[in-house]
């Protein structure tokens, strides 16, 4: 379900910076770094939109959902039968961690991964953060048919959603280098907008040269 479902006309657009000043020394709105993470509530489109932009900005699309699955061999809703939350967070700072150690991309976090303080350091250390926004009447009707998460079926899903929400807004905040509100838009039309503001307010890096992702100076002979 997508293209547009349940869009209101007024257009709020973005967003608001957050202008702290990264632990590192430099203000967060000149943050370089190469990877570009997505974080926000389920159904926030952080897996589809970060799809988008990684085709659009030349990065490799990782997800940290489908690298969790594919480390276990199980799906998110038996790792949850089997470990427990608890279990499933531990498999969660893992594939993040590992994942991060690499450049050029874009990550597409689960909802619940900014629940770590250890992940919310390596976010914002690691990446340039978007907080992809949406409210929970978006998300019941974009998760309205959705069986894969977990935490959907622990009760009245407004009921959940609503919790997650206020409990996990603050930590959004702390990590959030750009939020970007996606109610009124559909999937694709909020990647081409968040693209835009990326364009404009994200300092990467150029990208390395081959010779320098082989490890050599241009200079060094072949
Ligand atoms: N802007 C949008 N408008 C309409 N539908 C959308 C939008 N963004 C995402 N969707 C739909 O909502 C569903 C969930 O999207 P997606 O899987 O990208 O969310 P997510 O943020 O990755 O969630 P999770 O945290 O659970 O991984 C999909 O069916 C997707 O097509
Ligand atoms: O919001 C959450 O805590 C979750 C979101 C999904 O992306 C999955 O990571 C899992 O279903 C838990
Ligand atoms: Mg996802």
């Amino acid at each position: 379900m997508d293209a547009g479902a349940g869009r209101r006309t007024a257009p709020t657009g973005l967003t608001r910076q957050h202008a702290a000043v990264h632990p590192g020394g430099y203000n967060r709105l000149m943050n370089p770094a190469t990877n570009l993470v997505l974080v926000g509530p389920m159904g926030a489109g952080k897996t589809c939109v970060g799809r988008w932009l990684a085709e659009r900005f030349g990065l490799r699309m990782v997800d940290a959902d489908k690298e969790i699955e594919r480390v276990a061999g199980a799906s998110i809703n038996t790792i949850f039968e089997c470990e427990g939350e608890s279990g499933f967070r531990t498999r969660e700072r893992t594939t993040i961690a590992t994942l991060l150690g690499d450049d050029g991309l874009v990550l597409s976090t689960g909802g619940g991964a900014v629940l770590d303080a250890d992940n919310r350091r390596l976010l914002r250390e690691r990446g340039f953060v978007v907080h992809l926004h949406v409210g929970v009447e978006q998300q019941l009707e974009r998760l309205a048919r959705d069986r894969s998460r977990p935490l959907l079926a622990r009760g009245d899903r407004e009921d959940v959603l609503r919790t997650l929400a206020a409990q996990r807004a603050p930590l959004y905040a702390e990590v959030a280098d750009l939020v970007f509100d996606t109610n009124d838009y559909s999937s694709t039309e909020a990647a081409a907008r968040l693209a835009q503001e990326l364009d404009a307010r994200w300092q990467r890096p150029a990208p390395r040269s081959a010779a320098d992702a082989a490890g050599r100076t241009q200079t060094e002979p072949t």
